[in-house]
């Protein structure tokens, strides 16, 4: 199968006016086309900042990142991510907000359009497109936020916590219904999270980041009954529960170690 991401020996510095910090070290990662990977670790060990390069929003001080065999040299038409926050614009419809990434890059066309429609549609939105985000719930305005996310038809879906704000119950609808339609578009996804059953319920392989500097400490294959279900039943399927032992111990030996 082809590596859709291909991070190699990737190293990341900040340098500010006071310090330089490393933030991430030599992260040899090779994503799947349409494998879904969570990354998971302590907080301040490089999550975001894996996604940002993967994004071409930042360069990484060593190490090259491909997408699709090609290097990332800036932001990539192939990318889409999203975040914890929604951020929709107040004075737009969900339907202006939905296209508001076709507009930018001057592909308002019927086609596009009609794939918008769709894809409001899958996300039971269609209803609201007439509305305002302000009328909506949080899950509703994530679940628009995804819609935007994959107008453009994004190759690589970068989700940065995307669950994190939202109440519990809303959380485990959300996680199906975005695998769901992950699942049926065949997207390759990277989703950063704090939260193991949900790392585990929605991945093909969970990595585990250690403290910072950032590093690949260890990385989890999700077994197939976990992968072959939706977050919600996957949470009770055969492996679910020794698995999420395994990861939660190696929190704890991180801990341990100081
Ligand atoms: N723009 C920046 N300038 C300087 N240092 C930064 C910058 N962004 C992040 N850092 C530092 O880099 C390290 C990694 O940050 P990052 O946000 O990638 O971690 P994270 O694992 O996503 O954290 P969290 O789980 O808390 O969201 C941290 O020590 C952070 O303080």
């Amino acid at each position: 199968m082809q590596h859709v991401v291909s991070m190699n020996h990737v190293s990341h510095v900040y340098v500010t006016e006071r310090e330089a910090s490393l933030a991430v070290q030599n992260i040899h990662l090779q994503v799947r086309d349409g494998e879904f990977i969570s990354l998971v670790g302590p907080s301040g060990c490089g999550k975001t900042t894996l996604l940002s390069i993967i994004a071409g929003l930042i360069q990484p001080t060593e190490g090259t990142v491909q997408i699709e065999g090609k290097p990332v040299k800036g932001p990539h038409p192939k990318i889409g991510y999203m975040l914890q926050q929604d951020y929709l614009y107040p004075w737009r419809t969900i339907w202006s907000n939905a296209i508001i990434g076709l507009e930018l890059r001057k592909q308002l066309r019927p086609e596009h359009e009609q794939y918008v429609s769709h894809l409001l549609e899958e996300m039971n939105l269609s209803k609201a497109r007439d509305l305002y985000p302000h009328q909506l719930s949080g899950g509703m305005r994530q679940r628009v936020a995804l819609v935007r996310t994959m107008a453009t038809r994004p190759d690589v879906l970068l989700l940065d916590e995307p669950f994190s704000a939202l109440d519990y119950q809303t959380k485990l609808q959300l996680e199906d219904l975005i695998l769901q339609t992950i699942k049926n578009h065949k997207k390759t996804a990277i989703l950063v999270t704090h939260d193991i059953s949900e790392a585990i319920a929605m991945s093909d392989r969970v990595i585990m980041l250690g403290k910072n500097p950032g590093r690949i400490r260890k990385e989890f294959v999700v077994p197939d009954p976990i992968r072959n279900a939706l977050p919600f039943e996957a949470r009770e399927a055969t492996g679910f529960h020794e698995l999420f032992r395994e990861v939660w111990q190696e929190f704890e030996a991180m801990d341990k170690e100081g």
